[in-house]
């Protein structure tokens, strides 16, 4: 196995990319990134804190800044920020440096699993469900432009899905 080819998880708010990345990850005994925890852990501040001070464009830079600086790694798995795609720089750059996998969930299954989670700002509206289908319906061609193989993801459990990617990534790139 090309032990130096990066593994990117991209998808959208409640997708799985952290829960299925750090499962990855371990399984590889690779080391994980979460572009999310790192933007957290250099600022300092919650994600929300960040859209709050400096807007969606303030955190939009951060994100393609601190992928940018990730992506220069060799053989780390990492979960992106479900918005990460919306960079052109930064779908190119994830699609040229790594295997990305895109994990595609029905809006209604994401609004189950991010209903109670106050950290996703963009959610914090009236009518989530519906927020969910229009980030789906204006980002899923992005999210497919950016990965290499997309995970119709939403029946299976995360261990599942591990099981399928460590499958598909010793046959793609075995040495
Ligand atoms: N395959 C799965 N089946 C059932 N529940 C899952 C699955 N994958 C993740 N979950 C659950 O859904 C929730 C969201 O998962 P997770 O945080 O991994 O999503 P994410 O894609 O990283 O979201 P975000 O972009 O907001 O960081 C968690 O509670 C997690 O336990
Ligand atoms: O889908 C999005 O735009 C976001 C997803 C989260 O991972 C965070 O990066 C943030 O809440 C924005
Ligand atoms: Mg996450």
């Amino acid at each position: 196995m090309d032990n130096r080819r990066n593994i990117y998880l991209v998808g959208l708010m409640g997708a799985g990319k952290t829960t299925v990345g750090r499962q990855l990850a371990r399984r590889l005994g690779r080391v994980f990134f979460d572009s999310d925890h790192e933007i957290v852990a250099r600022t300092g501040v919650a994600v929300p804190t960040i859209f709050e001070i400096e807007g969606e464009d303030g955190f939009r830079r951060r994100e393609a800044q601190t992928i940018a600086e990730l992506t220069e790694l060799d053989g780390i798995v990492m979960a992106t920020g479900g918005g990460a795609v919306l960079n052109a720089e930064t779908r190119k750059r994830l699609h040229e440096s790594g295997w990305v996998v895109y994990l595609n969930v029905p809006p209604a299954l994401l609004f189950e699993r991010t209903k109670h989670d106050k950290n996703r700002p963009l959610l914090q509206v009236e009518n989530p469900l519906a927020r969910l289908e229009e980030l789906h319906a204006s980002r899923d061609p992005l999210y497919r432009e950016a990965a290499h193989l997309t995970v119709e993801g939403g029946h299976l459990v995360a261990a599942g899905i591990v099981q399928y990617l460590l499958r598909e990534y010793s046959r793609l790139y075995k040495s």
